[in-house]
């Protein structure tokens, strides 16, 4: 089997060339890569990708995934996040394969507090958050045979993340101030290519499998309830660092005034994906403690 991998070096794409490689032959490109073009914004040169390697799947991790940015490149964001991902449907659907892609939270607009199901209506509040909206709805115009998986608050050991933006300001500052009115869940990249892996390889034998799902670890937090487990955990590992979790002010949202919107309760119910492919999400503390065990 052939696996075209798309955003190799991003937080999921990374751990994805791990969890891939015992599926079968895996092709992994970015941005930069010479050979194959691996550049969203290049959209002929991505169907033309995709028509060299002919893969049985292929997985798209890549995205425009700086929040506040995409609010001034709109335009660079739809290509990447939703445009691409249409081409890439458009491709797979030619060679009869499978497309992966993962899309977010931030398609709901946050209201209420139950958590989100895939047949609720999305009304995202930002411009990450339509594109994003917009890819998965290219995605299912174009083919049949595609896993989108919805996820949130990714982490990794490797990349950028905000338990990562946390460390370093709390070896900057004696005071964080953290907003503590979102809701979600901290999801590991990690589990996130494991889960990637298995429900592709029973996809391939299933294809009524095929659809939306979403996928976070299990249990709740504030983006402050994180911040203090993050500086907890540190302290703990004896870290140097300038505060204790106490130091980590809770604010609303209000006062943390940011160009894009994010939504209040990002919950994800998981329901379906854990029925589908037989799985049981882990709590999110323990893929961010050993995350932090990794990068401490
Ligand atoms: N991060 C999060 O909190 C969440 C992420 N997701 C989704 O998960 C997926 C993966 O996210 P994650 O791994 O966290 O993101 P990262 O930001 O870690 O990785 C995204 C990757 O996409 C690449 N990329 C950006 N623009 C292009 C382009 N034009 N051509 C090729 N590659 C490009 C980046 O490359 P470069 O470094 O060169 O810019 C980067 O390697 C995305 O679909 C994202 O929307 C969903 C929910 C939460
Ligand atoms: C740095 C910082 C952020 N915040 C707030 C702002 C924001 O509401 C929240 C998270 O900030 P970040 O900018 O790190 O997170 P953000 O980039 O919004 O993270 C999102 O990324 C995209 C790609 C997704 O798909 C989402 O699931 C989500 O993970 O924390 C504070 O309150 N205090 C701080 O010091
Ligand atoms: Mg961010």
């Amino acid at each position: 089997m052939k696996i075209l991998l798309l955003g190799k070096n991003g937080q999921i794409g990374w751990e994805l060339q791990r969890s891939l490689a015992p599926l079968g032959e895996v092709i992994a490109l970015d941005r930069h890569s010479v050979d194959l073009c691996g550049d969203l914004t290049n959209l002929p040169g991505l169907a033309r990708t995709v028509q060299t390697v002919r893969p049985d799947v292929i997985v798209n991790a890549a995205a425009h995934t700086a929040v506040d940015r995409a609010e001034s490149e709109p335009e660079l964001a739809r290509t990447v996040n939703a445009l691409a991902p249409g081409v890439l449907a458009q491709e797979a659907s030619k060679l009869g394969a499978w497309l992966v892609h993962y899309s977010t939270d931030y398609v709901f607009d946050g209201s209420g507090s139950r958590p989100w199901m895939e047949c609720d209506t999305p009304a995202p509040l930002s411009v990450y958050g339509m594109t994003k909206l917009e890819g998965e709805q290219l995605i299912a115009e174009h083919c049949q045979r595609y896993l989108i998986l919805r996820t949130s608050w990714v982490y990794a050991a490797r990349g950028g993340n905000f338990a990562k933006t946390m460390l370093r300001l709390a070896q900057e500052r004696e005071r964080l101030t953290v907003i503590d009115d979102q809701w979600g869940a901290p999801t590991g990249a990690e589990l996130l290519a494991d889960v990637t892996a298995h429900a592709i390889r029973q996809a391939l034998q299933r294809p009524q499998d095929a659809g939306l799902y979403h996928l976070a670890a299990s249990g709740e937090t504030t983006w402050n309830g994180y911040a203090k487990h993050v500086i907890a955990q540190a302290a703990r590992a004896q870290t140097a660092i300038k505060i204790v979790a106490n130091d980590v002010a809770a604010v609303p949202t209000s006062a943390f005034p940011t160009p894009a919107r994010r939504p209040h309760n990002s919950r994800l119910d998981c329901t379906r994906l854990q029925t589908t492919f037989g799985l049981k999400l882990p709590p999110w503390q323990q893929g961010v403690d050993r995350m932090l065990a990794e990068i401490l």
